[in-house]
């Protein structure tokens, strides 16, 4: 029997809305963090913020210059933790990673108490920009900001820059691997996102709490602009929000000790890690990804479960394809539930913190029923992965301290990465692509990841102007998605997309 000081649960969980009349009055992110894990505290019975040992928090993009959070964090909240950290970069995996960690180190008795917490005040932020600079609000957008580099590398000066323009790259090339016509694999993103607004809805800590109809969430309007084929805004992530959360972690010989009640535990197993080559343009293949599908699996294999012993499941959300890709690999029927906190554009899309929401949301499912619940976290570009199960009773397999980076299984899956060729002429097929929006809904322009007949890697643009073009792109007619074309270099030295005569 594993002692007791040794076996990790989660003892209170805690997150915040801040919805200002004023943004000069605005929580920042330390506002967030700290407001979220005083609840945190008060959830798991009070007085544990003194007696931290850890306290690890997610970075964060909405008030960059206020550096490292972590240490004026203990302090605001009379903490006095040896462990006190923030993750490198804003990435979607970092909650479910620092939890790992946690349970990591309460299982190898080098702590008894952490704290793990996120804040994003990304619409404060643009709102005071905004203000200072005299622009519209919608012209600071924080996640494209932090994307774009002084010297744009190849793919972004082809307009793959932001989350939101690469994204729908895997979105495309997965509707073509499933054989999906794209009204179906619109059908099927509208589906699980009109469910996701359901779930919000019911949440008191979601952002966005108005149940969505599949036709709403899919059909371009003025308000639903497109944002990135075959994207809509209520698909993708919603940034534009002040959004804090955190949780406790301590022993379950601790927890009992200070007299948290049995129906409050929530058990957390082992977790597994796996990423993809931060590069887009370094992978495989955009149908499928190596680093989530051995995440997932290595979950649910080393806690000793099955997708059939989850009662619930997170499957990250940034933007379709994800959670699209993640449903196939543990078989999640596309009429349950993907989500138990609202996902990224209803309950809110606070950069590298939802998972910390999302923990919050499945500690409160598993309270109140259920067993075990699987959490996929997800960053970068479809390029971090790490998933982790909770359970309302101890998880079968779970011993900690645990390896979590399963890097050599992804490795061994993933197949040969073809070579990226910068100035291609000549014919080509398309691998993949997207058409980027203007804020009118006019289309900006086509773009196209495709394969030389070699086996090469190149892209190709076309003008939102060329109305032939767009509408081979997005009508849904043809499939475009291994089509030939042409690729010629113009004047001004972009390589430019002309499609084959069919
Ligand atoms: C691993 C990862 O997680 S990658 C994901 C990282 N995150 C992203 O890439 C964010 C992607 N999303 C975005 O960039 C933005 O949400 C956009 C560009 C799609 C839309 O943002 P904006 O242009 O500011 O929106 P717009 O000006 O049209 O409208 C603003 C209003 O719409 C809301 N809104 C913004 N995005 C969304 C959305 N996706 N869904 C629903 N509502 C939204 C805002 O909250 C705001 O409402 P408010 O005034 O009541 O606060």
């Amino acid at each position: 029997m594993i002692d007791p000081e040794r076996i990790p649960v989660i003892v209170g969980v805690g997150q915040i809305n801040d919805r200002p009349a004023d943004p000069g009055e605005g929580l920042d992110p330390l506002g967030l963090m700290a407001a979220a894990l005083r609840l945190a505290d008060a959830d798991a019975g009070g007085g544990w913020l003194a007696d931290l040992d850890s306290l690890a928090i997610v970075d964060q993009i909405s008030f960059r210059e206020l550096g490292d959070l972590s240490a004026p964090l203990a302090d605001s909240l009379g903490a006095r933790p040896r462990i006190c950290e923030k993750t490198r970069i804003a990435s979607g995996d970092s909650p479910i990673l620092l939890l790992n960690e946690a349970a990591n180190r309460i299982g190898a008795g080098e702590i008894r108490i952490a704290a793990i917490a996120g804040g994003e005040a990304l619409r404060t932020a643009a709102q005071r920009a905004a203000a200072a600079r005299g622009t519209d609000v919608s012209a600071q957008n924080a996640s494209r900001a932090a994307s774009t580099r002084r010297t744009p590398s190849y793919r972004q000066r082809y307009g793959l820059t932001a989350p939101v323009d690469v994204y729908p790259l895997y979105e495309n090339a997965g509707r073509a691997a499933y054989g999906q016509s794209l009204d179906e694999a619109q059908a099927e993103s509208a589906e699980i996102w009109s469910r996701f607004s359901e779930v919000a809805a019911a949440n008191p800590g979601a952002w966005l709490r108005k149940p969505v109809s599949p036709e709403t969430v899919r059909t371009p309007t003025a308000e639903n602009r497109p944002i990135a084929h075959p994207y809509t805004k209520l698909m993708v992530a919603n940034s534009s929000v002040n959004q804090g959360a955190g949780f406790l972690v301590t022993s379950l010989g601790e927890a009992r000790r200070r007299g948290v009640a049995e129906e409050k535990l929530v058990y957390v197993g082992q977790g597994a890690a796996a990423h993809e080559a931060d590069d887009p343009l370094g992978r495989d293949r955009y149908d499928r990804s190596p680093g989530m599908i051995v995440s997932l699996r290595r979950a649910l294999a080393v806690n000793r479960l099955t997708s059939a012993d989850l009662d619930f499941v997170e499957l990250y959300s940034c933007f379709p394809c994800v959670p699209k890709m993640a449903r196939r690999v543990i078989d999640w029927p596309v009429d349950r539930p993907a989500t138990v906190f609202g996902g990224l554009t209803f309950g809110g899309g606070p950069i590298g913190n939802y998972m910390s929401h999302a923990v919050v949301g499945m500690v409160e499912a598993l309270r109140a029923e259920g067993r075990f619940g699987l959490l996929f976290a997800n960053g970068g570009f479809a390029t971090h992965n790490h998933s982790i199960i909770l359970g309302r009773e101890p998880v079968p397999g779970a011993a900690h301290p645990g390896e979590f980076d399963f890097q050599d299984e992804a490795d061994a899956l993933r197949g040969a990465v073809p070579r990226t060729v910068e100035d291609y002429e000549g014919p080509a097929t398309i691998e993949t692509y997207s058409v980027l929006y203007e804020r009118d809904g006019a289309p900006k322009q086509g773009v196209i990841v495709a394969r030389t007949p070699n086996g090469d890697r190149t892209l190709a643009m076309i003008s939102g102007k060329d109305a032939a073009a767009m509408a081979f792109l997005t009508d849904g007619i043809a499939e475009p998605v291994g089509s030939a074309g042409d690729i010629t270099i113009d004047s001004d030295g972009w390589q430019v997309w002309q499609t084959s005569p069919a």
